[in-house]
């Protein structure tokens, strides 16, 4: 996977897509599930372990993801957990094009509070946002009292991809943000003669790959 700097991006050669269009992701969850952290690895290849401190109202992040060779522009929004920031971010929601919501897998309540985010999601997003569910925090077996298949059955229930990430290792950090990155390119430059792209089977098809879920 080729992840450049938005910031450093020039344009230059190679087939550009929608140049000036960035596409709205939004990372949303309980507080401490990791939101911070997965955004910050994947932009910076990094994890600061340490205290936490809870993310204060809403702030973005510009990535450039290369997606079979064509440039996909990814604004990437961090929001704030805690309830009393909610009423902030679900004003962003209305312009987003893809939401990923992470619970932690070493904590009950971010999982049962997943089916109150999905209510809150279809009440301010729009209809066809892409939504993928994120089991994060995968690193700290443990600790782990949500088990995979109970993502994957909760996932499936609501017809959204699904997959369990580490901020720490950076296991499926990358693909998270990919798998979304291919959707909102096949969406916007859908062609008739073109095969249909489906984002639970190419997640599927991933999470199957030797290499995907090592926690090297
Ligand atoms: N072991 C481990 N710790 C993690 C992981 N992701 C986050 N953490 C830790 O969990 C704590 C909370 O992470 P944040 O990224 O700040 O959580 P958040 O969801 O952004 O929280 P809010 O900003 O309050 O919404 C921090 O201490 C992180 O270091 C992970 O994948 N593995």
């Amino acid at each position: 996977m080729d992840l450049q700097r938005f910031d450093s991006y020039q344009g230059g050669a190679g087939p550009d897509f929608n140049e000036h269009v960035l596409h709205k992701t939004i990372l949303v969850g309980d507080s401490g599930v990791g939101k911070t952290s997965l955004l910050v690895q994947f932009d910076q290849g990094k994890f600061i372990p340490g205290s936490f401190s809870a993310t204060v109202g809403i702030g973005f992040t510009n990535k450039v993801v290369t997606v079979d060779g064509v440039r996909v522009k990814l604004q990437i929004w961090d929001t704030a957990g805690q309830e009393r920031f909610r009423s902030v971010t679900h004003a962003y929601y209305r312009d987003a094009q893809a939401l990923l919501l992470l619970y932690d897998i070493t904590s009950k309540s971010s999982f049962e509070n997943i089916r109150a985010w999905l209510t809150e999601i279809h009440e301010y997003a729009q209809r066809d946002v892409v939504i993928m569910l994120l089991g994060n925090k995968a690193d700290v077996s443990s600790e782990r009292v949500i088990r995979s298949e109970d993502g994957e059955r909760l996932a499936r229930e609501y017809g959204v991809p699904f997959m369990e990430t580490s901020a720490k290792t950076g296991m499926n950090v990358e693909l998270a943000f990919l798998a979304i990155a291919k959707e909102l390119k096949y969406r916007a430059g859908q062609q008739a003669d073109e095969p249909s792209f489906q984002i639970r089977d190419y997640v599927e098809s991933q999470k199957k790959r030797p290499s995907c879920c090592s926690f090297l």
